[in-house]
């Protein structure tokens, strides 16, 4: 019986009997006994990492790969308070975006099927880390602080950078936070892969882990 999955041009296993499978994806083959990871029971590829680290963009386009359902915490937060975030921290202030934030992330992941960027504070609270850890195929995202303050040095959207040493803060704010990106299910850098490629690798290893 030929088995084939529904979703890649690229991505396709061959069931060669007694359990073996003969997965073909990016030009290399891979064997291995039984599919229980292909349905892998987390149904969800979250994307976590520091700002500007491409999770917003690459989201998206692995979202219609995969043929899921995208969300963004930022963006439920955003229609959920009919306020932008640079609004909602000015006026609201951080914590009240941080407990709208939780409420994001509790509502995305109750989704089958989907890819959730998440905003980069997000790993900072246990009560995120505790629901990411059971109900996600984590993913981080990485970029050194030059590389992001590159992308982010003409952007006003992020409140937390509007410093008068953004390089330096973002220095500081990775050096806090790396303990938390570097807990996850698959890690990439997007300084050394285009976001399309991101895309394949992180889709490569949901399926094969
Ligand atoms: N390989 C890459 N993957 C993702 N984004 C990239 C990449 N290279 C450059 N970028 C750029 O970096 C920025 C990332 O912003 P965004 O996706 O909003 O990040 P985040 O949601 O992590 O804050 C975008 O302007 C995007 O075009
Ligand atoms: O790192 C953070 O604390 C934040 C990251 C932002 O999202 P991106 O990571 O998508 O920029 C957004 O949630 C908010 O400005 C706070
Ligand atoms: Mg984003």
């Amino acid at each position: 019986m030929v088995w084939t999955c529904s979703c890649t041009r690229d991505f396709w296993p061959l069931n060669y009997g007694r359990g073996f499978f003969r997965i073909r994806s990016w030009g290399k083959i891979y064997w291995r006994k039984g599919l229980n990871k292909m349905k892998n029971e987390k149904k969800c590829i979250a994307l976590i990492g520091f700002m500007a680290t491409g999770k917003s963009t690459i989201g998206p386009l692995l979202a219609r790969e995969l043929e899921y359902d995208y969300f963004d915490t930022d963006a439920i937060v955003e229609a959920d308070m009919g306020m932008s975030i640079s609004d909602i921290f000015a006026q609201l202030g951080e914590d009240a975006f941080r407990d709208a934030e939780h409420e994001a992330l509790k509502k995305a992941l109750t989704m089958e099927n989907c890819v959730l960027s998440t905003g980069g504070g997000i790993i900072l609270f246990k009560r995120n880390r505790k629901l990411l850890a059971e109900k996600a195929f984590v993913v981080s995202l990485s970029a050194q602080p030059e590389t992001i303050y590159g992308r982010v040095k003409d952007d006003t959207t992020r409140p937390l950078l509007k410093c008068e040493d953004p390089l330096l803060r973002i220095r500081q704010m990775l050096a806090e936070r790396q303990k938390y990106y570097d807990v996850c299910d698959f890690q990439i850098s997007t300084e050394t892969w285009t976001a399309e490629a991101c895309c394949q690798k992180i889709k490569e290893a949901f399926y094969l882990k």
